[in-house]
C-alpha cells in the first residue's frame, strides 16, 4: 500500500502495493494473450508487471488529498492581486479510452487574507490528473478544491490538452487541442477573466 504521510496528505509513490501489482500483472498477462501475444516470449516475460506498476503510477491521485496539500502550506497575508501559475504540465488518463490525454494547466487565483505556497498548486492539479478523468472534471475539481480551501475571492482555471483517444485512434485528429475552463468569484468580472487570459497568453522574453 502506498505510504501516506498523515500530516500533508502526500503519499510516496515510489512504493507499489505488491498485492494490487500482482493482480492487475495477471490481467494484462491475459490481455495479452487475447490480442495474439505469446507473454512467455522473452521481450514480454516482465511487462505485465511494468505495465501494472506504470498503471499505479499513472493513477496514483487516488491516493493523494489535494484539499490537505493546499492547507498544509497556507500562509496570512494581505496581497490582494492575482496570483498566476501557468504552463503546469498535465499528463492524464481518460476514463473512457485509458489512454493518455495531456497538456497545460494555467490556474489564477485572487487571495482573501490568506495565499498558498506556489508549488501546492502543480501539486494539487497532480492529485487530480493522475486518475482516470474527464478534462470538463479535471478543470471543476481543480477550481473547487482551491475555492474549498483557500477561500479566496476568486479561482480561474483554464486546461488545453490533446487527447490520444482522438488522434491514436478514433477521429484521428492530430492537431485538435481541447480548452476548457472554469471560474468562480470575481472572475466573473469580464475586465478580472480578460486580465487572466492577457497573462496566461503573454510571454517571458
Ligand atoms: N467530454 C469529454 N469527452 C472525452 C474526453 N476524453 C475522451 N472523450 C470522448 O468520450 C467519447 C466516448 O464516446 P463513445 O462513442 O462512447 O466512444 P467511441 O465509440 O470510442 O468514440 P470515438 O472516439 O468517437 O470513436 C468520445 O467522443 C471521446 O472523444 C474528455 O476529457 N471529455
Ligand atoms: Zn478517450
Amino acid at each position: 500500500m502506498a505510504e501516506e504521510n498523515e500530516l500533508d496528505g502526500y503519499v510516496k509513490i515510489d512504493r507499489y502495493n505488491p498485492v494490487k501489482i500482482e493482480r492487475i500483472a495477471s490481467h494484462y498477462s491475459e490481455i495479452l494473450s487475447d490480442i495474439g501475444e505469446d507473454p512467455s516470449r522473452e521481450g514480454l516475460l516482465k511487462t505485465p508487471e511494468r505495465v501494472a506498476k506504470a498503471l499505479q503510477y499513472l493513477t496514483h491521485g487516488y491516493d493523494l488529498k489535494p484539499h490537505e496539500i493546499l492547507r498544509s502550506a497556507m500562509f496570512k497575508e494581505e496581497y490582494s492581486q492575482m496570483v498566476v501559475v501557468k504552463d503546469i504540465e498535465v499528463y492524464s488518463m481518460c476514463e473512457h479510452h485509458l489512454l493518455p490525454f495531456f497538456g497545460k494547466a494555467h490556474v489564477a487565483y485572487i487571495p482573501n487574507g490568506h495565499i498558498v505556497g506556489l508549488s501546492k498548486i502543480p501539486r494539487v492539479v497532480e492529485a487530480y490528473s493522475r486518475r482516470l478523468q474527464v478534462q470538463e472534471r479535471l478543470t471543476n475539481e481543480i477550481r473547487d478544491c482551491i475555492q474549498e480551501t483557500l477561500n479566496p475571492l476568486g479561482v480561474a482555471v483554464v486546461i488545453e490538452c490533446k487527447h490520444l483517444c482522438m488522434s491514436m485512434r478514433g477521429i484521428q485528429k492530430q492537431n485538435s487541442v481541447t480548452t476548457t475552463s472554469a471560474f468562480t468569484g470575481a472572475f466573473a468580472n469580464e475586465r478580472t477573466r480578460a486580465e487572466f487570459l492577457r497573462l496566461i497568453t503573454a510571454s517571458l522574453d
